[in-house]
């Protein structure tokens, strides 16, 4: 099967189809992930992305029911030099064809990813268009026109409904709001293994119902797209961020950058990857940390709000982590629940948990 990947500047990719054979316009980024393939894939906060893995060969290990960070792939396709279809793994349940198929995702592989890595570094991301079911290159140029890219991609990422999800360790236990904007899995899980009964609002629940069920803590979520397309949240967040100890990781951050009367800003090709090093200002350590994102909070734009940046990217300088001055609430860009990555982060969760019981931050 043929497939194909039209950039929106007009270079044509062809390569090999696999998975669910259909057509999807999105973003094309890079990950640089050697491994991790199956939760990158169900993270919510690549919905509305294309993603190409750096990593020669994706799909060794299969696919098992215990990597999901969410019940779907919410990336809209994927890109690789090389697919195993026949993986090796214990807890393997299907190979990477029959669980994009299932997914109805469609992939492309046997396209030079280096070459369109290197691209996006230039270049910056760009929008694209992956194909495996055949259509002409005219069919995928005028499509890639006609075809808007979506920032607020977290309002349906976000949970329709309210759930409460009680704890599954710790003793002192703590009740938790968290706005959801397309929250991971193994975030959910850092905290409920650690004394948290997580409250889950849906996106745009307003504050007096959030504040109705007197949480001891706020947590907000990852979650994909703009961030400054989250008008009603950043409203909201302002409303109630700091009445109680208040945590936000990644779009969480973001949005509590933007709540404070801070700037975000797009990078030019974002951070995707499980290595990108951090330095923690207050501990005058680096740690290794997971990543996804295609935002920056301005480190500017928020000290002349009240916040002190925390936590800087070694590679490019952006913030990578902030702390309010007066009020309890900090926030990191990276991901502390890793998955994939290392785990060397979720310290934060403890410190999360310790504000909560009265510890300063
Ligand atoms: N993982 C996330 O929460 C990503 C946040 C936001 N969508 C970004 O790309 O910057």
């Amino acid at each position: 099967m043929e497939a194909l990947l039209y950039l929106e500047d007009g270079t044509v990719i062809t390569g090999k189809g696999f998975g669910f054979r259909t057509t999807r316009v999105g973003e094309l980024v890079f990950n640089t992930g050697m491994t991790g393939y199956q939760k990158t894939l169900t993270d919510p906060s690549y919905m509305g992305q294309i993603i190409t893995m750096t990593y020669p060969l994706i799909g060794n290990y299969g696919i098992s029911k215990i990597d999901n960070e969410s019940d779907k792939i919410y990336a809209f396709g994927l890109v690789a030099k090389d697919i195993c279809f026949e993986p090796s793994n214990s807890n393997c349940i299907m190979n990477i064809d029959e669980w994009l198929k299932e997914m109805k995702v469609p992939g492309i592989w046997k396209v030079d990813t280096r070459r369109i890595t290197k691209k996006i570094r230039n270049e910056g991301t760009i929008k694209c268009v992956i194909s495996n079911e055949g259509i002409s290159i005219e069919e995928a140029q005028r499509l890639c026109k006609e075809t808007p890219l979506k920032g607020d991609w977290m309002k349906e990422a976000a949970a329709k409904e309210k759930k409460v999800i009680l704890p599954t360790g710790g003793s002192d236990i703590k009740k938790v709001a968290v706005l959801d904007f397309g929250v991971k899995k193994s975030i959910l899980d850092g905290l409920s293994s650690r004394g948290c009964e997580l409250h889950i609002f849906p996106y745009g629940t307003g504050a007096e119902e959030i504040m109705s069920i007197k949480p001891d803590g706020i947590f907000l979520t990852n979650g994909p797209g703009d961030p400054e397309a989250a008008t009603e949240a950043i409203a909201i967040t302002k409303e109630i961020m700091g009445t109680v100890p208040t945590f936000g990781i990644c779009m969480g951050h973001q949005i509590l950058a933007l709540a404070a009367g801070g700037k975000t800003y797009k990078l030019k090709y974002g951070h995707r990857g499980a290595n990108h090093g951090v330095y923690d200002k207050d501990t005058n350590r680096s740690y290794i940390t997971s990543q996804n994102h295609g935002y920056a909070v301005d480190s500017n734009s928020i000290i002349l709000k009240g916040m002190e940046v925390t936590h800087i990217n070694l590679n490019d300088g952006t913030v990578e982590g902030m702390k309010h001055r007066d009020l309890p609430i900090f926030s990191v860009q990276y991901h502390p629940e890793a998955s994939p990555g290392p785990n060397d982060n979720q310290y934060l969760f403890d410190k999360f948990i310790n504000m909560m019981k009265g510890g300063v931050l």
